[in-house]
């Protein structure tokens, strides 16, 4: 059987949308769908799902899918003028069958290149134009990477600035059981009191009740919801 066949598979997922699943050989896999350029599930060897997906998500786009891992570009939130979280994850995204090489060449075999270009009627709400490359890879071992790579195609050689996020919906056994650290000494605005500003004091972020909010490291802000 050809490697394509055992590691990569194309075929249709919920309501005949396009996805890409990939497997290897120990029992992990992934599910990517061409809507959104999104992942929706990640299993481990165990078969256990590692990841969210609202069983309320509709699967009809150009609604983005509740759940898994949702590409935010090219504005993270709301830090911008365009709709929560951009638009690259309501778009159909392409299969990538001639991707720019990377530097680092890995061995994976159950990986995916997925394209999105700017379309003319997106230009007149964000004009510019891009590619958005993305690879997704599940290693040996289970573990998943995404690889994304933006390009500007501009053609009057305009820069411009945006931001990006994996929006990553993990599934979370015992919520009480989870700690996130790292954070500590950085600012955040808290989504449930009006987007106030305070400093993160605590070694771990720990969850009693709902909790949103977003952390600014540098350059990078990140963001928590439970
Ligand atoms: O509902 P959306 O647009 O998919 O956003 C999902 C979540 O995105 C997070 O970044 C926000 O902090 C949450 O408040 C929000 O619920």
């Amino acid at each position: 059987m050809a490697s394509e066949n055992v590691y990569v598979e194309h075929c249709k997922g919920v309501n005949g949308l396009d996805k890409v699943i990939l497997r290897e050989i120990r029992g992990s896999s992934a599910e990517v769908y061409l809507d959104g350029g999104q992942v929706t599930s990640w299993k481990n060897e165990f078969r256990e799902q590692l990841l969210f997906l609202s069983s309320k998500a509709t699967f009809k786009p150009p609604n983005a899918i509740r759940g898994g891992i949702q590409i935010c570009f090219p504005q993270f939130g709301t830090i911008g003028s365009l709709e929560q979280h951009g638009f690259a994850r309501n778009r159909l995204w392409s299969v990538d069958r001639d991707p720019p090489p990377f530097p680092a060449n890995t061995s994976h075999r159950a990986f995916v290149d997925l394209i999105l270009r700017h379309s003319e009627e997106e230009v007149k709400i964000w004009p510019h134009r891009y590619e958005c490359r993305l690879r997704v890879a599940l290693g040996p071992g289970g573990d998943l990477m995404l690889t994304s790579r933006i390009r500007n195609t501009n053609t009057d050689g305009k820069s411009f600035t945006f931001t990006f996020a994996y929006h990553t919906y993990f599934s979370v056994t015992d919520i009480s059981e989870v700690r996130v650290e790292g954070l500590e000494t950085l600012d955040y605005l808290d989504n449930l009191k009006n987007r106030e500003r305070f400093t993160e004091q605590g070694d771990a972020l720990t969850f009693e009740s709902e909790v949103s909010v977003d952390f600014h490291k540098q350059a990078y802000p990140f963001s928590w919801s439970f």
